[in-house]
């Protein structure tokens, strides 16, 4: 069965009988709410629980999905219910989906319209698919020839019919002149088919020779896929490994079986090369998602998905929630990303909601790291999860090596910021000709502007933050809001001139040190607020996999995934960068990232070496990544977690209160703490002004609620919220449970 947007309406039945009891349904709507809505079903409306509908509510007509039959509505209401209005032409949402919908809402509190609402965007208000005219050369040429219309007729000598703009455009003409052609009868006007339907991925299109080590975890993987039930295995491989072919097994065997499989990527920075990737193993390009879809495309994704034509979608985190026709595999790539954490609307974390979904789905879940997230490294030491290991690098290449460059004797010389070994080093790769990164994970070019004068500091007026100095954008930024000014030549609290200085480095600022140091490199700066789209990222992080780059200057968004093969040196600029902010999974995530970024070095030719520039060698994060030793980085965190009682050995939540004015907020958040149920599994901290105390002009406390890990924390914060007054004027409350960011 082919579907389409269009809706369809049912007959209006002229005389509604009113004694015959009519079908009712109620029906989930795409708002912030957790309750159904009942509505009456016209007669001759064919509708089935999970179907698509545009339903009236208050003034408007929404499209809302139908979640139950209600086989006793209130006999009260039976008068007064609401006709659906249509049902739109689209596969009805899965039981399987709906209970997944039911899961997020409930563990995460975020209201089930809002959940439900992920799963409906599909661009719904697209109309029909526009028919696209094209031309063909039928008749005798005209009368009265041109060289513009010789270019024409050479071109669509082939007889083959052709898009109107795009044979103007090829012939290198007006479109008057193909209408010219038209008119004289030489050329006809023919609508032109529809879209090709997809390609479907070959299992056997290109399968890889692998070393007898992935020959082993890609049997594990078919083994895997073949189940048919609910599994996850934690795909365990060093950076360079070849996970990615590793697991392309898994997804080859559900390709096999008919069934789809989803590839969840933290960021769409990755999926480049990913793409490339894929189609050189499968022959086609997969099915993506992700926020920077035209509606176009994300109207057909979605229902190529939806109705089971797209087997393979690669996608950010969001892709979780879209309606598979027959969902086979989840395989979630860097799986400790904490970009997988949403943390506006709805806060769910799709590596756990992933495994949910697995699990609802009866389908095995791959997650796949070089530096498993905790949680997942403890589920797999207990045996929850099977490891699937690849401990050495594809092609017999070796791992980075790693020295770290203590700041406190080898620093660089004031103002600057590479130190001299670490400069020796780029020197060195350049004149071999290899590449080199420096890692800086700071947009911008100084992260605070102060006046020598007088001591002021740049700060947002409206955020308890420093503006950010942008010297490509010529403004200072506020990272919190996107406030920005123009940087003054003059103090404006003291009126000096010329005396701002900007303090600390940006990636735009170590650029201009690289330039100096070496003018001959050819160097190129990578940082997400430089990015104007994604096809122009996509281009840039392409330069660099060809060579045409010396010096790589970037923020995270180079850190990850990518497969550079001249790129032999990592400089890691500031690794203290992330430590010490009071966040307790700033260890992990620091030695997480650091592995991730000096993991780019070293993967097709050559040595990689890693430099940590530190003020803190003997920090265990430095020593287990200059020791190469994993094991004893998780040994001691894991045994620190567990101290705690912090995740995974107890469940954490957030309550982040936030008011126009610092006593609303304070005064609601200890009203909330004094109404917390008495609860000995439990407990409450704080609460506490939050370290970014005000965003965007708004002033944030928080609530830190812990608990065993054996409890129902969400039913409790459910109870807790339910007896607490409603938030009212500019007060908001946001319940995130599991947090990951504790500012
Ligand atoms: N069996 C194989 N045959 C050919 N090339 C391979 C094979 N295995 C891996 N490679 C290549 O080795 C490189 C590294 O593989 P891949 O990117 O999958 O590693 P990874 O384990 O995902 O690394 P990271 O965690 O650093 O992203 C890639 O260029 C990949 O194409
Ligand atoms: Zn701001």
């Amino acid at each position: 069965m082919r579907y389409s947007h269009r809706a369809v309406y049912p007959l209006l039945n002229p005389t509604p009988d009113a004694l015959m009891p009519r079908r009712v349904v109620d029906v989930l709507v795409p708002v912030a709410l957790d309750q159904t809505y009942s509505y009456s079903v016209p007669e001759g409306l064919d509708l089935t629980v999970g179907d698509v509908v545009t339903v009236p509510l208050a003034a408007r007509e929404v499209t809302a999905v139908v979640w139950a039959e209600n086989p006793n509505p209130d006999p009260r209401l039976h008068n007064r219910l609401k006709d659906i209005s249509g049902k739109l032409d689209v596969p009805p949402l899965r039981e399987e989906l709906r209970r997944f919908v039911d899961w997020v809402s409930t563990y995460t509190l975020a209201s089930r319209g809002m959940v439900a609402r992920m799963t409906l965007r599909m661009g719904e208000h697209l109309g029909p698919e526009r028919v696209r005219l094209g031309v063909r050369l039928v008749g005798a040429p005209p009368a009265r020839m041109t060289a513009a219309r010789a270019r024409v007729l050479d071109l669509l000598s082939d007889g083959l019919l052709r898009p109107k703009s795009e044979a103007a455009k090829e012939a290198g003409v007006s479109v008057s002149v193909i209408e010219g052609l038209v008119d004289e009868g030489t050329l006809t006007v023919e609508p032109m088919p529809r879209e090709k339907p997809m390609q479907p991925p070959d299992p056997a299109f290109a399968e890889p020779d692998f070393s007898p080590e992935q020959s082993a975890a890609a049997a594990e993987m078919h083994a895997l896929a073949q189940k048919d039930d609910f599994a996850v295995a934690l795909l365990d491989g060093v950076t360079g490994s070849g996970k990615t072919e590793v697991y392309f097994e898994a997804v080859a065997e559900i390709i096999r079986k008919g069934r789809q499989a989803l590839i969840l990527m933290p960021e769409i920075a990755l999926t480049g090369q990913f793409l490339d990737r894929f189609s050189q193993r499968f022959g086609v390009r997969p099915i993506e998602w992700h926020s920077e879809l035209t509606p176009r495309t994300r109207a057909r994704n979605w229902l190529a998905v939806a109705n089971g034509e797209a087997q393979i979608v690669v996608g950010a985190r969001s892709a979780l929630f879209l309606p598979y026709a027959d969902l086979g595999l989840i395989v979630v790539d860097e799986e400790h990303d904490q970009a997988y954490k949403q943390s506006d609307g709805a806060h769910y974390h799709a590596r756990d909601m992933a495994v949910v979904r697995g699990h609802i789905a009866k389908i095995p879940v791959v997650l796949s790291s070089a530096t498993p997230s905790v949680e997942t490294e403890v589920n797999a030491r207990t045996g929850r999860y099977t490891r699937i290991a690849l401990p050495s690098r594809f092609g017999g290449q070796h791992m980075p090596q790693i020295e770290a460059i203590d700041l406190r004797r080898e620093g660089p010389p004031r103002g600057r910021f590479i130190s001299p070994p670490l400069a020796e080093a780029v020197k060195f790769a350049v004149e071999r000709r290899e590449q080199a990164l420096l890692f800086l994970n700071r947009r911008g070019y100084a992260p605070l502007t102060l006046c020598r004068a007088c001591g002021h500091r740049f700060s947002c007026n409206i955020c308890d933050a420093w503006l950010v100095d942008h010297r490509f954008r010529q403004r200072l930024v506020c990272h919190h809001c996107g406030f920005s000014m123009p940087r003054p030549h003059q103090c404006p609290q003291c009126g000096a001139e010329e005396s701002l200085a900007a303090i600390g480095p940006g990636v735009e600022r170590l650029q201009e040190e690289v330039a100096n140091l070496f003018p001959e490199a050819r160097t190129m700066v990578l940082s997400s607020d430089l990015i104007t789209d994604i096809e122009t990222m996509r281009s840039e992080l392409n330069e660099i996999a060809e060579g045409r780059v010396d010096i790589i200057i970037g923020t995270q968004l180079v850190a990850k995934g990518h497969n550079f093969p001249r790129l032999n040196l990592v400089g890691v600029v500031d690794a203290d960068l992330g430590l010490g902010n009071g966040d307790p999974r700033a260890a992990e995530r620091t030695f997480q990232l650091l592995n991730q970024v000096i993991g780019r070095a070293g993967r097709e030719q050559g040595r990689g070496v890693g430099y940590l520039q530190t003020h803190q060698p003997e920090h265990p994060v430095m020593k287990a990544l200059v020791a190469s030793d994993r094991k004893a980085f998780y040994d001691s965190e894991i045994e620190a977690r567990e101290r705690a009682a912090y995740p995974p050995f107890g469940r954490l939540a957030a309550l982040i209160i936030a008011a126009a004015n610092r006593p609303d907020a304070e005064g609601f958040a200890r009203k909330l703490v004094g109404l917390a149920p008495r609860e000995e599994r439990v407990i409450v901290l704080g609460p506490a002004e939050a370290p970014l105390a005000v965003i965007k002009g708004r002033h944030r406390f928080r609530i830190l609620v812990k608990s065993q890990r054996v409890f129902d924390l969400s039913g409790y914060l459910r109870t807790w919220l339910a007896a607490a007054p409603k938030t009212k004027g500019s007060l908001t409350l946001e319940v995130d449970i599991d947090p990951q960011s504790f500012l």
